[in-house]
Protein backbone atom coordinates (compact mmCIF):
# COMPACT_ATOMS: atom_id res chain seq x y z
CA UNK A 1 0.00 0.00 0.00
CA UNK A 2 2.72 2.09 0.85
CA UNK A 3 4.71 1.43 -1.99
CA UNK A 4 1.69 2.49 -4.35
CA UNK A 5 1.58 5.56 -2.68
CA UNK A 6 4.87 6.36 -3.06
CA UNK A 7 4.79 5.48 -6.60
CA UNK A 8 1.81 7.79 -7.73
CA UNK A 9 3.95 11.05 -5.71
CA UNK A 10 6.84 10.51 -7.49
CA UNK A 11 5.01 10.24 -10.87
CA UNK A 12 3.12 13.34 -9.90
CA UNK A 13 6.37 15.14 -9.26
CA UNK A 14 7.61 14.30 -12.18
CA UNK A 15 4.55 14.71 -14.06
CA UNK A 16 4.19 18.21 -12.92
CA UNK A 17 8.04 19.26 -13.19
CA UNK A 18 7.68 18.21 -16.51
CA UNK A 19 4.67 20.61 -16.90
CA UNK A 20 6.58 23.55 -15.38
CA UNK A 21 9.46 22.83 -18.24
CA UNK A 22 7.19 22.74 -20.97
CA UNK A 23 5.47 26.12 -19.48
CA UNK A 24 8.89 27.71 -19.07
CA UNK A 25 9.51 26.69 -22.55
CA UNK A 26 6.13 28.39 -23.59
CA UNK A 27 6.66 31.63 -21.36
CA UNK A 28 10.41 32.33 -21.23
CA UNK A 29 11.49 31.21 -24.66
CA UNK A 30 14.99 30.05 -24.68
CA UNK A 31 16.44 32.86 -22.20
CA UNK A 32 18.60 32.23 -19.60
CA UNK A 33 16.30 31.57 -16.54
CA UNK A 34 14.73 28.95 -18.82
CA UNK A 35 18.06 26.84 -19.02
CA UNK A 36 18.54 27.54 -15.44
CA UNK A 37 14.67 26.21 -14.43
CA UNK A 38 15.06 23.66 -17.19
CA UNK A 39 18.52 22.00 -15.32
CA UNK A 40 17.02 22.47 -11.65
CA UNK A 41 13.49 20.51 -12.86
CA UNK A 42 15.83 17.74 -14.83
CA UNK A 43 17.70 17.00 -11.73
CA UNK A 44 14.73 16.76 -9.69
CA UNK A 45 13.21 13.96 -12.01
CA UNK A 46 16.71 12.19 -11.90
CA UNK A 47 16.57 12.56 -7.88
CA UNK A 48 12.89 11.05 -8.12
CA UNK A 49 14.45 8.38 -10.87
CA UNK A 50 17.39 7.94 -8.48
CA UNK A 51 15.06 7.54 -5.23
CA UNK A 52 12.32 5.07 -7.18
CA UNK A 53 14.89 2.96 -8.15
CA UNK A 54 17.28 2.84 -5.14
CA UNK A 55 13.71 2.42 -2.91
CA UNK A 56 12.55 -0.87 -5.17
CA UNK A 57 15.83 -2.30 -4.44
CA UNK A 58 15.22 -1.46 -0.50
CA UNK A 59 11.79 -2.83 -0.98
CA UNK A 60 13.12 -5.95 -2.57
CA UNK A 61 15.69 -6.99 -0.33
CA UNK A 62 13.34 -6.53 2.52
CA UNK A 63 11.26 -8.90 1.13
CA UNK A 64 13.66 -11.65 0.68
CA UNK A 65 14.57 -11.00 3.66
CA UNK A 66 11.29 -11.39 5.47
CA UNK A 67 10.62 -14.52 3.50
CA UNK A 68 13.76 -15.70 4.33
CA UNK A 69 12.95 -15.09 8.26
CA UNK A 70 9.13 -16.82 8.06
CA UNK A 71 10.37 -20.36 6.01
CA UNK A 72 13.28 -20.26 8.86
CA UNK A 73 11.29 -19.68 11.20
CA UNK A 74 8.81 -21.83 10.04
CA UNK A 75 11.40 -24.34 10.12
CA UNK A 76 12.69 -23.50 13.67
CA UNK A 77 9.07 -24.06 14.58
CA UNK A 78 8.70 -27.29 12.71
CA UNK A 79 11.92 -28.41 14.09
CA UNK A 80 11.13 -27.43 17.43
CA UNK A 81 7.55 -29.75 17.33
CA UNK A 82 9.82 -32.54 15.91
CA UNK A 83 12.10 -32.72 18.46
CA UNK A 84 9.14 -32.09 20.91
CA UNK A 85 8.09 -35.47 19.71
CA UNK A 86 11.04 -36.99 19.09
CA UNK A 87 12.21 -36.37 22.91
CA UNK A 88 8.31 -37.36 24.07
CA UNK A 89 7.91 -34.18 25.73
CA UNK A 90 3.80 -33.96 25.96
CA UNK A 91 2.38 -30.41 24.82
CA UNK A 92 -0.43 -28.45 26.37
CA UNK A 93 -3.43 -28.03 24.16
CA UNK A 94 -5.69 -25.12 24.44
CA UNK A 95 -9.51 -26.34 24.40
CA UNK A 96 -9.78 -24.55 21.31
CA UNK A 97 -6.95 -26.43 19.47
CA UNK A 98 -8.72 -29.40 20.55
CA UNK A 99 -12.34 -28.66 19.89
CA UNK A 100 -10.71 -27.71 16.32
CA UNK A 101 -8.79 -30.79 15.76
CA UNK A 102 -12.13 -33.02 16.55
CA UNK A 103 -14.32 -30.53 14.91
CA UNK A 104 -16.05 -30.48 18.10
CA UNK A 105 -15.88 -33.50 19.12
CA UNK A 106 -17.94 -35.11 16.15
CA UNK A 107 -16.30 -38.22 15.16
CA UNK A 108 -16.22 -40.63 18.76
CA UNK A 109 -13.95 -43.56 17.72
CA UNK A 110 -13.79 -45.63 21.02
CA UNK A 111 -15.21 -45.82 24.54
CA UNK A 112 -13.71 -46.92 27.81
CA UNK A 113 -14.07 -47.04 31.59
CA UNK A 114 -12.66 -43.66 31.90
CA UNK A 115 -14.09 -41.36 28.93
CA UNK A 116 -14.86 -41.44 25.16
CA UNK A 117 -12.26 -40.93 22.58
CA UNK A 118 -12.68 -38.95 19.22
CA UNK A 119 -10.86 -38.78 16.08
CA UNK A 120 -9.09 -35.24 15.47
CA UNK A 121 -6.28 -33.48 13.04
CA UNK A 122 -3.81 -30.90 14.47
CA UNK A 123 -2.50 -28.11 12.78
CA UNK A 124 0.36 -29.80 11.63
CA UNK A 125 -1.95 -32.26 9.55
CA UNK A 126 -1.12 -35.14 12.31
CA UNK A 127 -3.74 -37.34 13.11
CA UNK A 128 -4.76 -37.41 16.81
CA UNK A 129 -6.89 -39.83 18.90
CA UNK A 130 -8.61 -37.14 21.98
CA UNK A 131 -9.65 -39.40 24.79
CA UNK A 132 -11.59 -36.88 27.08
CA UNK A 133 -11.69 -38.48 30.30
CA UNK A 134 -14.98 -38.11 32.06
CA UNK A 135 -15.73 -38.45 35.92
CA UNK A 136 -14.63 -36.44 38.85
CA UNK A 137 -11.92 -38.08 41.08
CA UNK A 138 -12.08 -41.10 38.92
CA UNK A 139 -10.88 -39.30 36.00
CA UNK A 140 -7.98 -36.68 37.95
CA UNK A 141 -6.35 -40.39 38.86
CA UNK A 142 -6.16 -41.59 35.84
CA UNK A 143 -5.17 -38.79 33.66
CA UNK A 144 -2.16 -37.98 36.34
CA UNK A 145 -1.23 -41.68 35.70
CA UNK A 146 -1.30 -41.54 32.21
CA UNK A 147 0.81 -38.65 31.38
CA UNK A 148 3.20 -39.58 34.32
CA UNK A 149 3.87 -43.05 32.78
CA UNK A 150 3.61 -42.73 29.03
CA UNK A 151 5.25 -38.82 29.03
CA UNK A 152 8.53 -40.58 29.50
CA UNK A 153 8.25 -43.69 27.39
CA UNK A 154 8.89 -44.57 23.62
CA UNK A 155 8.48 -47.42 22.21
CA UNK A 156 7.58 -48.36 18.80
CA UNK A 157 5.13 -51.24 20.13
CA UNK A 158 3.68 -48.13 23.19
CA UNK A 159 1.27 -45.39 22.05
CA UNK A 160 2.50 -42.27 21.87
CA UNK A 161 1.16 -38.82 23.63
CA UNK A 162 1.22 -35.92 22.04
CA UNK A 163 -0.10 -33.61 24.90
CA UNK A 164 -2.99 -33.12 26.70
CA UNK A 165 -5.42 -30.76 28.51
CA UNK A 166 -6.76 -29.56 31.47
CA UNK A 167 -9.78 -27.37 31.11
CA UNK A 168 -13.01 -27.23 32.81
CA UNK A 169 -14.71 -30.34 33.69
CA UNK A 170 -13.30 -32.33 31.40
CA UNK A 171 -9.33 -33.40 30.89
CA UNK A 172 -8.03 -34.29 27.91
CA UNK A 173 -5.41 -36.75 26.07
CA UNK A 174 -4.25 -36.29 22.96
CA UNK A 175 -2.16 -39.47 21.45
CA UNK A 176 -1.37 -40.11 18.25
CA UNK A 177 -3.95 -42.19 15.79
CA UNK A 178 -3.86 -45.87 15.67
CA UNK A 179 -5.71 -46.78 12.45
CA UNK A 180 -7.00 -49.93 12.52
CA UNK A 181 -8.95 -50.23 15.92
CA UNK A 182 -8.55 -52.40 18.95
CA UNK A 183 -7.58 -56.07 18.88
CA UNK A 184 -10.92 -56.96 20.74
CA UNK A 185 -12.60 -56.28 17.31
CA UNK A 186 -10.21 -58.30 15.15
CA UNK A 187 -10.11 -61.25 16.94
CA UNK A 188 -14.08 -61.37 18.69
CA UNK A 189 -16.22 -63.04 16.16
CA UNK A 190 -19.16 -60.19 16.46
CA UNK A 191 -17.18 -57.08 17.71
CA UNK A 192 -17.66 -54.06 15.95
CA UNK A 193 -15.36 -51.11 14.94
CA UNK A 194 -17.25 -47.83 16.12
CA UNK A 195 -18.36 -46.07 13.07
CA UNK A 196 -16.74 -48.67 10.84
CA UNK A 197 -18.58 -51.57 10.74
CA UNK A 198 -17.07 -54.71 12.08
CA UNK A 199 -16.79 -59.15 11.52
CA UNK A 200 -13.30 -58.80 10.93
CA UNK A 201 -10.30 -61.78 11.83
CA UNK A 202 -7.09 -61.58 12.30
CA UNK A 203 -4.82 -64.58 10.30
CA UNK A 204 -2.63 -66.50 12.91
CA UNK A 205 0.81 -65.09 11.68
CA UNK A 206 -0.60 -61.51 12.47
CA UNK A 207 -2.04 -62.94 16.08
CA UNK A 208 1.71 -64.26 16.41
CA UNK A 209 3.11 -61.16 14.99
CA UNK A 210 1.10 -59.41 17.87
CA UNK A 211 2.05 -61.65 20.46
CA UNK A 212 5.42 -61.22 19.98
CA UNK A 213 4.58 -56.94 19.48
CA UNK A 214 2.64 -56.86 23.08
CA UNK A 215 5.38 -58.89 24.72
CA UNK A 216 8.29 -55.70 23.79
CA UNK A 217 5.99 -52.96 24.81
CA UNK A 218 5.69 -54.97 28.01
CA UNK A 219 8.98 -56.09 28.67
CA UNK A 220 10.43 -52.57 27.72
CA UNK A 221 7.94 -51.06 30.21
CA UNK A 222 9.34 -53.64 32.86
CA UNK A 223 12.88 -53.26 32.32
CA UNK A 224 13.96 -51.02 30.37
CA UNK A 225 12.35 -47.63 31.83
CA UNK A 226 14.10 -45.18 34.28
CA UNK A 227 11.04 -46.63 36.72
CA UNK A 228 9.63 -49.80 36.53
CA UNK A 229 6.35 -49.50 35.10
CA UNK A 230 2.83 -51.90 35.53
CA UNK A 231 0.48 -51.61 33.16
CA UNK A 232 -2.07 -53.19 34.97
CA UNK A 233 -4.65 -53.29 32.18
CA UNK A 234 -3.66 -55.59 30.10
CA UNK A 235 -6.68 -56.31 27.40
CA UNK A 236 -7.20 -56.21 23.81
CA UNK A 237 -9.29 -53.15 24.16
CA UNK A 238 -5.91 -51.98 25.18
CA UNK A 239 -3.91 -53.15 22.24
CA UNK A 240 -4.42 -50.75 19.47
CA UNK A 241 -3.50 -52.08 15.09
CA UNK A 242 -1.59 -49.74 13.24
CA UNK A 243 -1.54 -49.77 9.13
CA UNK A 244 0.37 -52.65 9.14
CA UNK A 245 -1.85 -55.05 11.90
CA UNK A 246 1.38 -54.67 14.37
CA UNK A 247 0.54 -53.74 17.91
CA UNK A 248 0.56 -50.44 20.04
CA UNK A 249 -0.25 -51.10 23.43
CA UNK A 250 -2.04 -48.39 24.48
CA UNK A 251 -3.84 -47.09 27.80
CA UNK A 252 -1.96 -46.17 30.59
CA UNK A 253 -4.32 -44.95 32.82
CA UNK A 254 -4.75 -47.27 35.70
CA UNK A 255 -0.16 -48.13 34.92
CA UNK A 256 1.49 -47.68 38.08
CA UNK A 257 5.46 -46.65 38.73
CA UNK A 258 7.58 -48.68 40.72
CA UNK A 259 11.01 -48.34 42.00
CA UNK A 260 13.04 -50.52 40.31
CA UNK A 261 14.45 -51.85 43.91
CA UNK A 262 10.56 -52.88 44.48
CA UNK A 263 9.68 -56.62 44.20
CA UNK A 264 6.18 -56.09 45.16
CA UNK A 265 3.39 -53.05 45.84
CA UNK A 266 0.41 -53.14 47.41
CA UNK A 267 -2.62 -50.95 45.95
CA UNK A 268 -6.03 -51.02 45.65
CA UNK A 269 -7.90 -53.78 43.23
CA UNK A 270 -7.88 -52.10 39.49
CA UNK A 271 -7.92 -53.35 36.37
CA UNK A 272 -10.61 -55.47 34.47
CA UNK A 273 -12.10 -58.66 35.08
CA UNK A 274 -11.00 -61.41 33.60
CA UNK A 275 -7.60 -60.59 33.01
CA UNK A 276 -6.57 -60.03 36.89
CA UNK A 277 -3.98 -61.94 38.32
CA UNK A 278 -4.75 -63.96 41.40
CA UNK A 279 -2.40 -62.13 43.89
CA UNK A 280 -4.49 -58.86 43.79
CA UNK A 281 -7.22 -61.09 45.70
CA UNK A 282 -4.66 -62.93 47.86
CA UNK A 283 -3.45 -59.68 49.07
CA UNK A 284 0.75 -60.35 48.57
CA UNK A 285 1.09 -57.36 46.27
CA UNK A 286 1.33 -57.06 42.88
CA UNK A 287 4.34 -56.65 40.84
CA UNK A 288 5.47 -57.19 36.83
CA UNK A 289 4.15 -60.59 37.18
CA UNK A 290 0.39 -59.34 37.17
CA UNK A 291 0.84 -57.93 33.93
CA UNK A 292 2.51 -61.19 32.67
CA UNK A 293 -0.76 -63.16 33.61
CA UNK A 294 -3.09 -60.70 32.05
CA UNK A 295 -0.92 -61.13 28.86
CA UNK A 296 -1.67 -64.66 29.33
CA UNK A 297 -4.62 -64.49 28.87
CA UNK A 298 -4.82 -62.27 26.26
CA UNK A 299 -2.73 -65.08 24.08
CA UNK A 300 -5.10 -67.50 25.25
CA UNK A 301 -7.78 -65.26 23.54
CA UNK A 302 -6.07 -64.79 20.68
CA UNK A 303 -5.40 -68.25 19.97
CA UNK A 304 -8.75 -69.41 20.53
CA UNK A 305 -10.79 -66.12 18.86
CA UNK A 306 -12.83 -66.06 22.09
CA UNK A 307 -13.43 -63.96 25.63
CA UNK A 308 -11.59 -66.34 28.50
CA UNK A 309 -14.47 -66.15 30.22
CA UNK A 310 -17.86 -66.90 28.09
CA UNK A 311 -21.70 -67.29 29.55
CA UNK A 312 -23.02 -70.94 28.31
CA UNK A 313 -26.51 -71.95 29.25
CA UNK A 314 -27.24 -75.60 30.72
CA UNK A 315 -29.40 -77.15 27.89
CA UNK A 316 -31.10 -79.17 30.59
CA UNK A 317 -31.76 -76.70 33.35
CA UNK A 318 -31.66 -73.76 31.18
CA UNK A 319 -29.77 -71.97 34.00
CA UNK A 320 -26.53 -70.21 32.63
CA UNK A 321 -23.27 -70.22 33.65
CA UNK A 322 -19.59 -68.95 33.46
CA UNK A 323 -17.44 -71.05 31.46
CA UNK A 324 -13.45 -70.91 31.91
CA UNK A 325 -11.67 -70.82 28.35
CA UNK A 326 -8.27 -71.38 30.39
CA UNK A 327 -9.17 -74.70 31.68
CA UNK A 328 -10.84 -75.87 28.91
CA UNK A 329 -7.27 -75.11 27.22
CA UNK A 330 -5.09 -76.80 29.55
CA UNK A 331 -6.31 -79.90 29.68
CA UNK A 332 -6.62 -79.71 25.69
CA UNK A 333 -2.72 -79.52 25.98
CA UNK A 334 -2.41 -82.08 28.09
CA UNK A 335 -4.39 -84.54 26.00
CA UNK A 336 -2.79 -83.35 22.93
CA UNK A 337 -5.57 -82.03 20.96
CA UNK A 338 -4.21 -77.90 20.47
CA UNK A 339 -5.57 -77.76 17.22
CA UNK A 340 -9.35 -77.95 18.56
CA UNK A 341 -8.87 -74.73 20.98
CA UNK A 342 -7.97 -72.47 17.76
CA UNK A 343 -10.25 -70.10 16.45
CA UNK A 344 -12.81 -71.84 14.74
CA UNK A 345 -12.84 -69.31 11.69
CA UNK A 346 -9.06 -69.60 11.44
CA UNK A 347 -9.20 -73.42 10.98
CA UNK A 348 -11.95 -73.34 8.50
CA UNK A 349 -9.95 -70.97 6.26
CA UNK A 350 -6.67 -73.50 6.69
CA UNK A 351 -4.68 -71.28 8.08
CA UNK A 352 -3.46 -72.78 10.72
CA UNK A 353 -1.15 -75.46 9.88
CA UNK A 354 1.56 -75.57 12.08
CA UNK A 355 0.73 -77.83 15.27
CA UNK A 356 4.04 -77.35 16.79
CA UNK A 357 3.87 -73.36 16.95
CA UNK A 358 0.31 -73.67 18.59
CA UNK A 359 1.40 -75.65 20.75
CA UNK A 360 3.78 -73.05 21.65
CA UNK A 361 1.56 -70.47 22.32
CA UNK A 362 -0.61 -72.33 24.47
CA UNK A 363 2.51 -73.50 26.57
CA UNK A 364 3.54 -69.65 26.89
CA UNK A 365 0.18 -68.58 27.48
CA UNK A 366 -0.13 -71.13 30.53
CA UNK A 367 3.03 -70.61 31.56
CA UNK A 368 2.38 -66.80 32.05
CA UNK A 369 -0.92 -67.69 33.94
CA UNK A 370 0.62 -69.99 36.34
CA UNK A 371 -1.01 -68.95 40.08
CA UNK A 372 1.88 -68.18 41.63
CA UNK A 373 3.45 -65.53 40.29
CA UNK A 374 7.08 -66.61 40.66
CA UNK A 375 6.23 -69.42 37.91
CA UNK A 376 5.56 -67.24 35.40
CA UNK A 377 8.36 -66.33 33.20
CA UNK A 378 8.88 -62.48 32.78
CA UNK A 379 8.51 -60.42 29.59
CA UNK A 380 11.59 -60.37 28.11
CA UNK A 381 11.86 -64.43 28.58
CA UNK A 382 8.46 -64.92 27.11
CA UNK A 383 10.36 -62.74 23.96
CA UNK A 384 12.59 -65.30 23.47
CA UNK A 385 10.38 -68.22 23.80
CA UNK A 386 8.02 -66.91 21.30
CA UNK A 387 10.89 -65.64 18.72
CA UNK A 388 11.84 -69.32 19.27
CA UNK A 389 15.12 -68.47 21.22
CA UNK A 390 14.53 -70.85 24.79
CA UNK A 391 12.44 -74.10 24.68
CA UNK A 392 9.39 -74.13 25.62
CA UNK A 393 8.90 -76.57 28.24
CA UNK A 394 5.32 -78.31 29.54
CA UNK A 395 4.06 -75.74 32.07
CA UNK A 396 2.85 -77.71 35.51
CA UNK A 397 -0.74 -78.30 35.73
CA UNK A 398 -2.58 -76.22 37.57
CA UNK A 399 -6.17 -76.81 38.77
CA UNK A 400 -6.83 -72.67 38.01
CA UNK A 401 -8.59 -72.55 40.92
CA UNK A 402 -8.34 -69.06 42.17
CA UNK A 403 -7.85 -67.46 38.63
CA UNK A 404 -11.23 -68.86 38.07
CA UNK A 405 -12.56 -67.53 41.23
CA UNK A 406 -11.28 -64.13 40.56
CA UNK A 407 -12.73 -64.26 36.51
CA UNK A 408 -16.09 -65.04 38.22
CA UNK A 409 -15.79 -62.48 40.81
CA UNK A 410 -17.16 -59.86 38.42
CA UNK A 411 -20.30 -61.26 38.49
CA UNK A 412 -22.83 -63.97 39.09
CA UNK A 413 -25.09 -66.12 36.67
CA UNK A 414 -27.85 -63.23 36.12
CA UNK A 415 -25.15 -60.17 35.34
CA UNK A 416 -21.96 -61.28 33.85
CA UNK A 417 -21.98 -59.43 31.41
CA UNK A 418 -19.31 -57.10 32.12
CA UNK A 419 -16.71 -59.97 32.76
CA UNK A 420 -17.94 -61.17 29.29
CA UNK A 421 -17.02 -57.79 27.37
CA UNK A 422 -13.98 -56.81 28.50
CA UNK A 423 -15.25 -54.12 29.69
CA UNK A 424 -13.08 -52.34 33.38
CA UNK A 425 -15.26 -52.97 36.31
CA UNK A 426 -13.44 -53.00 39.31
CA UNK A 427 -15.72 -54.65 41.95
CA UNK A 428 -15.72 -54.82 45.20
CA UNK A 429 -13.78 -58.29 45.11
CA UNK A 430 -14.50 -60.56 47.67
CA UNK A 431 -11.90 -61.01 50.30
CA UNK A 432 -10.20 -64.80 49.76
CA UNK A 433 -8.44 -65.62 53.93
CA UNK A 434 -6.07 -68.11 53.60
CA UNK A 435 -6.47 -70.49 56.43
CA UNK A 436 -4.62 -72.95 58.28
CA UNK A 437 -4.28 -75.66 56.27
CA UNK A 438 -3.85 -73.53 53.26
CA UNK A 439 -7.82 -73.82 52.48
CA UNK A 440 -9.58 -71.09 50.95
CA UNK A 441 -12.48 -69.63 52.31
CA UNK A 442 -14.84 -68.95 49.58
CA UNK A 443 -17.56 -66.07 49.62
CA UNK A 444 -21.09 -67.07 48.94
CA UNK A 445 -21.11 -64.67 45.45
CA UNK A 446 -18.46 -67.24 44.03
CA UNK A 447 -19.26 -70.36 45.94
CA UNK A 448 -21.88 -71.67 43.01
CA UNK A 449 -19.95 -70.67 40.08
CA UNK A 450 -16.50 -72.30 40.70
CA UNK A 451 -15.69 -75.80 40.02
CA UNK A 452 -14.59 -77.79 42.97
CA UNK A 453 -12.27 -76.46 45.64
CA UNK A 454 -9.52 -78.42 46.66
CA UNK A 455 -7.22 -77.99 49.83
CA UNK A 456 -3.83 -76.93 47.45
N1 LIG B 1 -4.62 -43.72 19.87
C1 LIG B 1 -5.75 -44.27 19.44
N2 LIG B 1 -5.98 -44.42 18.12
C2 LIG B 1 -7.12 -44.99 17.68
N3 LIG B 1 -8.11 -45.45 18.48
C3 LIG B 1 -7.94 -45.32 19.80
C4 LIG B 1 -6.77 -44.72 20.36
N4 LIG B 1 -6.88 -44.74 21.70
C5 LIG B 1 -8.05 -45.32 21.98
N5 LIG B 1 -8.71 -45.66 20.85
C6 LIG B 1 -10.02 -46.34 20.78
O1 LIG B 1 -10.79 -45.99 21.91
C7 LIG B 1 -11.08 -47.15 22.72
C8 LIG B 1 -11.09 -46.78 24.19
O2 LIG B 1 -9.82 -46.25 24.53
P1 LIG B 1 -9.14 -46.48 25.96
O3 LIG B 1 -9.08 -47.96 26.23
O4 LIG B 1 -7.86 -45.77 26.03
O5 LIG B 1 -10.22 -45.79 26.88
P2 LIG B 1 -10.46 -46.02 28.41
O6 LIG B 1 -11.60 -45.15 28.79
O7 LIG B 1 -9.19 -45.80 29.15
O8 LIG B 1 -10.85 -47.55 28.46
P3 LIG B 1 -10.74 -48.58 29.66
O9 LIG B 1 -10.31 -47.78 30.83
O10 LIG B 1 -12.09 -49.18 29.82
O11 LIG B 1 -9.72 -49.59 29.26
C9 LIG B 1 -10.01 -48.17 22.32
O12 LIG B 1 -10.44 -49.49 22.53
C10 LIG B 1 -9.82 -47.85 20.83
O13 LIG B 1 -10.80 -48.48 20.04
Amino acid sequence: MEDKKANIIATLTVLSLLLVIIAARVYLKLSKPFYLLAGVDISLILAVFCFLVIRSRYNRERKNLESRYISEGRELRIEYSFLRKVAGVPTKFKLEDLEEATDGFRVQIGKGGSGSVFKGVLKDESQVAVKRIEGEEKGEREFRSEVAAIASVQHKNLVRLYGYSSANRYRFLVYEYIPNSSLDVWIFPGKRRLGVGGGCCLTWDQRYQVAIDVAKALSYLHNDCRSKILHLDVKPENILLDEDYRAVVTDFGLSKLVARDESRVVTEIRGTCGYLAPEWLLEHGISEKSDVYSYGIVLLEMIGGRRSITRVENKRTKKKKLEYFPRIVNQKMRERRVMEIVDQRLMEAKEVDDEGQVMKLVCVALWCIQEKAKNRPDMATVIEMLEGRVTVNEPPDSKLVVVDLLAAAGGDDDDVDDVTTGVRRVVEMPKLHIQRGRHFRFPSVCSSIISPVSPR
